[in-house]
């Protein structure tokens, strides 16, 4: 079985650095895909309040025979549920879909700087870290302003930033500010839901390797340090993109995809997104 990496948070907590997301996958097809994923070797998932699916990824887990401890369970605050008292609230909510007692990573969804609520809404996941019922508490979609206010106003340093990162928006400044303050990148669509799997560059690097290109990619995060979830519901891919341990990009193959950086969002902006 594929023995994925660990990152070690700044609180201590292990988290592994390729982990499995099921975003828009229905909730009556998430238990298949995180059993899929499981069974091929994946341990880390990432669902969110919004998804729909955290019943179907709590089915999966309970179902798996795994020990709570071999799992590593990420969900997030949907933007609706900002606020401290509602916060609370959402998160026994998720809880109670999941079927679990805790989480691993909790996150605030997005900064939705419009509401301003993002940092008593934070204070309530410190709480929710004080109480044990989760391991490590983060945020996603945050800017760099968005982090500098919280570690203004707050006591805890987000243990992670899951953001979009792809070779098309490679967020050098934003990862440049989480070195520095010891927050973990994780990239969401690592992929870029597809987008970036035709690049010349990508093809030319996976053909030399006899690999595919989202395999291409998913090294290319890896050595570059971020945390990564692709998501797949084809169990072939969901096998291909956990069997990325057995070759390695050189610096002239990684300076190839960073030259594919350009700005591509294929998501919401974070600013605007409410
Ligand atoms: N915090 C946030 O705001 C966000 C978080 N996320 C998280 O990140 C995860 C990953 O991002 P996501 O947007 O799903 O996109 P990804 O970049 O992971 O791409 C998923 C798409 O790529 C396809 N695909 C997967 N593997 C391969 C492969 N080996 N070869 C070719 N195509 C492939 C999938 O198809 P198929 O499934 O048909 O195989 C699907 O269409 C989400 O599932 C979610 O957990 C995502 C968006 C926003
Ligand atoms: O997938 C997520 O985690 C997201 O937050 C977004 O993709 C978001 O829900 C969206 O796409 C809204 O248009």
């Amino acid at each position: 079985m594929t023995s994925v990496p660990n990152v070690t948070l700044n609180n201590g907590v292990t988290m592994p650095q390729l982990g499995f997301g099921v975003f828009q996958v229905p909730d009556e097809e998430t238990t298949a895909a995180v059993t899929s994923a499981l069974e091929a070797g994946y341990r880390s998932i990432d669902t969110a309040a919004i998804y729909g699916n955290e019943r179907g990824v709590g089915k999966a887990i309970a179902a798996s025979g795994l020990h709570r401890e071999e799992l590593f369970v990420t969900t997030k605050l949907w933007n609706e549920d900002q606020g401290h008292d509602q916060t609370l609230a959402a998160f026994d909510a998720s809880l109670d879909r999941l079927g679990l007692d805790h989480v691993d990573l909790y996150l605030i969804h997005w900064p939705t700087p419009a509401r301003d609520l993002y940092v008593e809404t934070y204070k309530a996941l410190e709480k929710i870290l004080a109480d044990g019922r989760a391991r490590a508490i983060g945020v996603s979609n945050f800017q760099i302003p968005h982090l500098r206010r919280l570690l203004e106003h707050t006591g805890i340093t987000p243990a992670v930033n899951q953001v979009e990162l792809h070779p098309g928006l490679q967020q050098t400044a934003l990862r440049a500010f989480h070195a520095e303050h010891g927050i973990a990148t994780e990239a969401w669509s690592p992929l870029a839901q597809g987008a970036v799997l035709g690049d010349e560059a990508i093809v030319r690097v996976a053909e030399a390797y006899g690999v595919t290109p989202a395999q291409v990619v998913l090294r290319w995060h890896l050595q570059t340090g971020n945390i990564v979830i692709p998501k797949s519901v084809t169990p072939d891919r969901i096998r291909q993109n956990l069997d990325v341990f057995g070759f390695a990009l050189t610096d002239a193959d990684m300076v190839a995809l960073t030259g594919l950086d350009r700005g591509l969002r294929t998501g919401p902006d974070p600013d605007t997104f409410n």
